[in-house]
């Protein structure tokens, strides 16, 4: 599938103009990161992707179809989009009845549906949950229900607004594992997070926003190598990064297999 900007402006209608103007492609099956300081303009972005914001000025294009001519629910049959808050986006009394929901108003069977809630419990980590109340789940859990509802409608494009927010090691392994899985079936992940750690462990491609605008835009070594730009943006690279760009290295790196390997290249 395949989203296009062009000179996207959303003004909200408290008078913030919260975009500026975005151009940007993004197409394929590689997951996609994006990144930026509180208020940037992230969430807003990708609330176009499927209409649940429509442009002040400019165009939103799915698969060179302009948003405009579908509504927000026929939209999220190819883009879901998992609400930042939990909250937002929970509202029946099982997280059974969650996931089917969705499936249910487009008209999948009830075999297909079955099918799809053992696969997806078992891949968000709920299958022993199913029948509890979506209250009744830790914060971690309930991301991984909204997770979960999105995957059940099987769209094209998954975007994920701060799916680590909440979570520990094991929700950050799982994460990881949603995101291949889904890559591996073709889906395309576009996933807002400032866990930097967990950017460069998951995403070739990353997006940096800064104050309605992307400022950056590519492969996370070149991204990160970027240090004075990131600065504006206030993101900061990942702990190892930083230290190795603070000896001098040269090279961008994410793990300590690729510092020693630095290190030890500068030391011949
Ligand atoms: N409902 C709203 N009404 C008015 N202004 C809003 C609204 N939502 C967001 N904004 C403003 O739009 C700008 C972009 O906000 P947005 O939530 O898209 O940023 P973000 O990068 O996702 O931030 P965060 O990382 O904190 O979620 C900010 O200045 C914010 O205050």
């Amino acid at each position: 599938m395949k989203i296009e900007l062009k000179k996207l402006r959303y003004v909200y209608p408290s008078g913030d103009e919260a975009l500026k103007g975005i151009n940007l492609e993004i197409e394929g099956t590689d997951p996609v990161a994006v990144i930026g300081q509180n208020g940037a303009g992230k969430t807003t972005v990708v609330k176009h992707f499927n209409g649940i914001l429509r442009p002040s000025s400019g165009e939103v294009l799915i698969n060179d179809e302009s948003i405009e001519k579908r509504s927000t629910a026929q939209w999220s049959k190819e883009v879901g989009y998992v609400f930042q808050n939990p909250d937002d986006q929970l509202f029946l009394e099982s997280v059974r009845k969650e996931f089917e929901f969705g499936p249910k108003q487009i008209g999948m069977t009830q075999k297909e549906i079955d099918k799809r809630v053992e696969w997806t419990a078992d891949l968000v980590g709920l299958s022993e949950k199913l029948d509890l109340h979506p209250l009744d789940l830790t914060l971690a859990e309930k991301k991984f229900c909204t997770i979960g509802a999105v995957i059940m409608m099987d769209p094209g494009v998954l975007i994920f607004d701060e799916p680590t927010c909440g979570q520990d090691v094991q929700g950050n392994l799982r994460l990881h594992r949603i995101i291949q899985t889904l890559k591996e079936r073709g889906k395309l992940c576009i996933t807002i997070s400032h866990d930097m750690k967990f950017v460069v462990e998951n995403f070739k491609r990353i997006i940096v926003m800064c104050r309605g605008e992307v400022i950056l835009d590519g492969r996370a070594e070149d991204v990160f190598a970027q240090v004075e730009t990131l600065k504006k943006s206030f993101v900061a690279p990942p702990p190892i990064t930083k230290v190795a760009q603070g000896a001098g290295f040269t090279k961008t790196v994410f793990t300590t297999e690729a510092f020693m390997e630095a290190l030890e290249e500068r030391m011949v």
